[in-house]
């Protein structure tokens, strides 16, 4: 591993600051290992082991990182670089360290900026050493692997994902460690994995392949050829070797850790992509994270993280929103700026628990296609909306629930802290007055609150009894366990409380018996107990007296009975702490154990919490309760968009209905399939178009709408095309980026999705982009017939309404003052001849200048220019070939 080591005044790598302090090796690759010290050399290897994760390595107080571990820490925490020796012919080495109490906190900060770290710890006390402390790595954090409470977010999950890949198909399998999902699936099409991973927002990546690289991290943003490109580069991705992904050892890997003979039951055996995927999934935690504990004798035992058995499941269970709708209908950030607030979510999320929050997300992300699932969750809802008094009361219980999910996660790995199960014991203490709460209870998902397995309220009430309630943070030091609980404890206690009881009387004693009024007991480090007498009268002290230590001003002293007490006070306060800890392992085992029971509770307060919070939003924003129907109808009666409507004074927004998709033309009024939707700038157009959006998303997630009435069919898939953005990353044009969304949208709509678009065919020339709209809207409305509203400044589209009859022309209103106009944000019947664009454009602050010769160019414009098929009450020959006016050639002429 060794190589020849630079020239004595090479820098080597070396960053400025540390040439000061004579450093030359910036890699520990660089070094030969003879030369380095003892512990520098373990350093080195263990690193060699863990080349691609930052290695933190305990020594004292601190964890230190070296050679190029210590720039990188000192670079992305900003913390001092310094330096250390690295032996007598390697000089000093860069170091950097944060402190072992700090540990979490930067950690969470490594890993989000995509590191991976390997905690590499004392396992012995040093005290007791002989010769170098023994250190092993018992964690490797990697972002999809993190347990630890302080470096989550509370409230999304944190997902790693495992991809495998056979030409056009592909399996895919991720897992919540903390809260102990894991899932499965396979399918076809690259775009759709594409649209599977970005909707889970992964952690972590995990991606077999060839490279020589393996293990390595790569960080967001960072490329690799080992990489398939039809993966997002957004995200981290650790490459695998390909044998724990091949299909034999992934199977096997999955019927060992169920238990299990064959995969059936997970739903899984006849689709091999997906076992590969899991299965790799899972080798890849056993090997990194299937964490270790220490026990007391500082044994170290493997802990496996507690996952639940793999379920199946397959893309076309939910409604599929790809990724620009996703970001279109800005469910769960904006547009704009990626903010929370300002999203569907933030809109919505009324809910009291971060489990229910997490649900809540979930949901928006994955809406439902099966009308009794949609209905299941709105009669809840509805029963929260009817009853106040009940829904008040939930949410009041639910505050002292805390995250069971995560705290069974915890409690299973070997993680949880006793504050961790005293939340548990208290959360758990509280599922019976839920259930009381809910006994009467109609609806389905508070009736899965109405029984309390008794295992668990046995498992609270063992946990209260055993823990004190607020138990300290250093776990090994003792206070856990409250007295009369473990007699063999309260017996070690009560020889220790003598024993200090009889220190504390020393001082008192010993001064009455030996006359000396400034004789004082203190307690120092070094020594131990002693006897401190002011130096003036430290030739009075009685025979048995020792000397032990001369001061300035004292001279200290110890006795043998004083040692004895002593040494057996230590030993006992070191006994109990073990003990206790021992006592407190045990009952975290028990909680373990039970781990899979919490978490299927855990489930049911997690959906009762989100459906108490959807129940609030209806109540105070005043939504409606959704027919779901089996048909194609999209009826909203006065709908709103449900974050514009809250980011607006009350009363200010303007509701507005919607009809679409009624086919059966017995049955008067048919509604339309298409509506071409026009009207001026900022009148309100695209606010119009996401509301359908949202309401039909929240619709199948099972919540109420913001509207009076509506009555809606189930959507396969909501699609959206809004707005223009250039995909640099990807090397594509505004234009290109528009027409590949467009493209999929016409390759996969049906008659069952919905469409919105909002302006096709504005980044090329007016003429093209018109023929493409014209084109699109035409094969929308009369081949694939799905429900579409197509928002456009091309006025001339309005004339498809008279040409097919599943079309209709809408309009946002204005009025018109003599200097200004009004925007009403009505949706009326009809079609808008203007865009009133410049007099947006004087709204937004152009120059006068530059609007006075706007409305001149625009004057001559409409004198000369016609394109053909806007022209004429009767229908053009060819309707899809928009032939300009013969005298366009003048259009040159205009602009003089
Ligand atoms: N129904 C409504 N009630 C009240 N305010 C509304 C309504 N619809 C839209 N608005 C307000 O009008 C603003 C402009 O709306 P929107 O962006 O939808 O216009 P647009 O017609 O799509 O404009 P453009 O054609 O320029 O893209 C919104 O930011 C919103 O504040």
């Amino acid at each position: 591993m060794t190589v020849s080591p630079p020239e004595p005044n090479s820098t080597h790598g070396v960053p400025d600051r540390l040439i000061k302090h004579a450093v030359r090796y910036a890699d520990h690759q660089l070094v030969n290992r003879n030369d380095l010290t003892p512990m520098m050399r373990h350093y080195a290897d263990v690193k060699d082991q863990y080349p691609h994760a930052i290695l933190l390595y305990r020594v004292g107080d601190f964890y230190e990182t070296f050679f190029q571990d210590a720039i990188v820490i000192s670079r992305e925490l900003e913390i001092v670089l310094t330096s250390k020796d690295g032996g007598k012919d390697v000089g000093r080495v860069p170091l950097s360290g944060i402190p072992h109490h700090a540990l979490d906190r930067y950690s969470a900060q490594l890993v989000e900026k995509g590191y991976a770290i390997a905690v590499c710890d004392q396992v012995e006390d040093p005290a007791e050493a002989q010769g170098l402390v023994r250190r092993e790595i018992t964690r490797v954090i990697t972002p999809g692997t993190i347990l630890e409470e302080g470096m989550l977010n509370a409230r999304r999950n944190n997902f790693l994902v495992a991809v495998v890949i056979a030409g056009t198909h592909w399996g895919l399998a991720y897992a919540d460690i903390s809260t102990g999902e894991f899932l499965t699936t396979q399918s076809s099409g690259l775009d759709a994995l594409n649209h599977e991973i970005t909707r889970l927002q992964p952690a972590e990546i995990l991606c077999p392949t060839n490279a020589p690289d393996l293990g390595r991290l790569l960080r967001p943003g960072e490329t690799s050829k080992q990489l398939p490109d039809c993966l997002p580069t957004q995200f981290c991705y650790t490459l695998r070797s390909q044998s724990p992904f091949s299909q034999v050892e992934a199977r096997q890997r999955l019927l060992q850790r169920f238990r299990v003979r064959s995969l059936e039951g997970m739903g899984c055996e006849h689709l091999p992509l997906a076992v590969r995927a899991a299965g790799g999934l899972l080798e890849y935690l056993e090997s990194t994270s299937e964490r270790t504990v220490l026990d007391r004798k500082k044994h170290i035992t493997p802990q496996q993280v507690p996952l639940q058995p793999v379920c199946t499941y397959t893309l076309t269970e939910y409604l599929t929103l790809d990724n620009q709708t996703r970001r279109n209908l800005e469910i769960t950030q904006t547009v704009r700026d990626g903010t929370f607030h300002g999203s569907l979510l933030w809109a919505l999320d009324e809910t009291i628990t971060p489990m229910g929050s997490r649900a809540l997300r979930r949901w928006l992300l994955q809406p439902l296609l099966n009308i009794s699932e949609i209905q299941a969750r709105q009669e809840t809802i509805k029963e929260l909306v009817e009853n106040g008094i009940l829904r008040d009361d939930l949410q009041r219980l639910l505050r002292q629930i805390y995250d069971l999910e995560r705290l069974a996660g915890r409690a299973g790995s070997g993680t949880a802290s006793p504050r961790d199960l005293v939340s548990l014991a208290d959360s758990v203490s509280r599922l019976p007055d839920l259930s009381r709460l809910v006994a009467t209870a109609r609806s389905p998902y508070l009736k899965a609150l109405q029984n309390v397995p008794p295992v668990l309220e046995h498992l609270g009430t063992r946990l209260h009894a055993h823990l004190v309630e607020r138990p300290p943070l250093a776990i090994k030091d003792g206070g856990l366990i409250r007295p009369d609980i473990v007699p063999q404890l309260d017996a070690m206690r009560q020889q220790a409380t003598a024993d200090e009881k009889w220190l504390a009387d020393l001082e008192v004693l010993e001064r009455d018996r030996t006359g000396l009024s400034t004789l004082k007991v203190g307690y120092s480090k070094t020594f131990g107990y002693f006897i401190s007498i002011s130096r003036s009268k430290a030739d009075q002290v009685p025979p048995e007296y020792e000397r032990k230590q001369t001061l300035t001003n004292e001279e200290r002293f110890i006795t043998a009975e004083l040692k004895e007490r002593e040494s057996r006070i230590l030993n006992a306060r070191k006994e109990l702490g073990a003990m206790e800890y021992e006592v407190f392992v045990s009952l975290r085992t028990e909680v373990g154990e039970q781990a899979e029971l919490i978490r299927s509770v855990a489930h049911a307060v997690a959906a009762a919490d989100a459906l108490a919070g959807l129940a609030k939003v209806a109540v105070y924003q005043g939504y409606c309760c959704p027919d779901m129907v089996a048909g194609r109808d999209i009826a909203i009666g006065e709908g709103r968009h449900p974050v514009v409507e809250q980011s607006l004074p009350a009363g200010f927004f303007v509701p507005n209905s919607t009809q679409l998709g009624k086919s059966d033309h017995d049955i008067a009024p048919s509604h339309p399939d298409l509506i071409v939707l026009t009207g001026p700038n900022a009148s309100g157009k695209s606010c119009y178009l996401r509301q359908i959006g949202l309401i039909q998303l929240m619709a199948q997630m099972g919540s109420f709408v913001p509207a009076e009435h509506a009555r809606l069919g189930i959507c396969d898939r909501i699609f959206t095309r809004v707005g223009a953005v250039d995909d640099l990353a990807t090397g594509q044009s505004t234009f290109m980026v528009e027409m590949n969304e467009t493209a999929n949208i016409l390759n996969h709509a049906t008659a069952r999705s919905l469409v919105l678009l909002d302006e096709i065919g504005r980044g090329t020339a007016t003429f093209d982009g018109l023929s493409i709209a014209w084109a699109v809207a035409e094969h929308l409305a009369s081949e694939v017939r799905a429900r579409t509203v197509f928002a456009t400044h091309y006025h001339e589209l309005n004339e498809l309404a008279s040409l097919l009859p599943n079309v209709e022309n809408f309009q946002v209103t204005v009025k018109e003052m003599p200097d200004q106009i009004i925007f009403l944000h009505k949706v009326q019947p009809g079609g808008a001849d203007r865009s009133y664009g410049i007099e947006a454009g004087r709204l937004a602050g152009l120059p006068p200048s530059v609007i006075d010769r706007a409305r001149q160019v625009m004057h001559q414009i409409e004198k000369h220019s016609k394109i053909a098929i806007g022209l004429g009450k009767g229908k053009p020959s060819d309707p899809t070939t928009p032939q300009p006016d013969s005298d366009l050639t003048t259009q040159l002429d205009i602009f003089r």
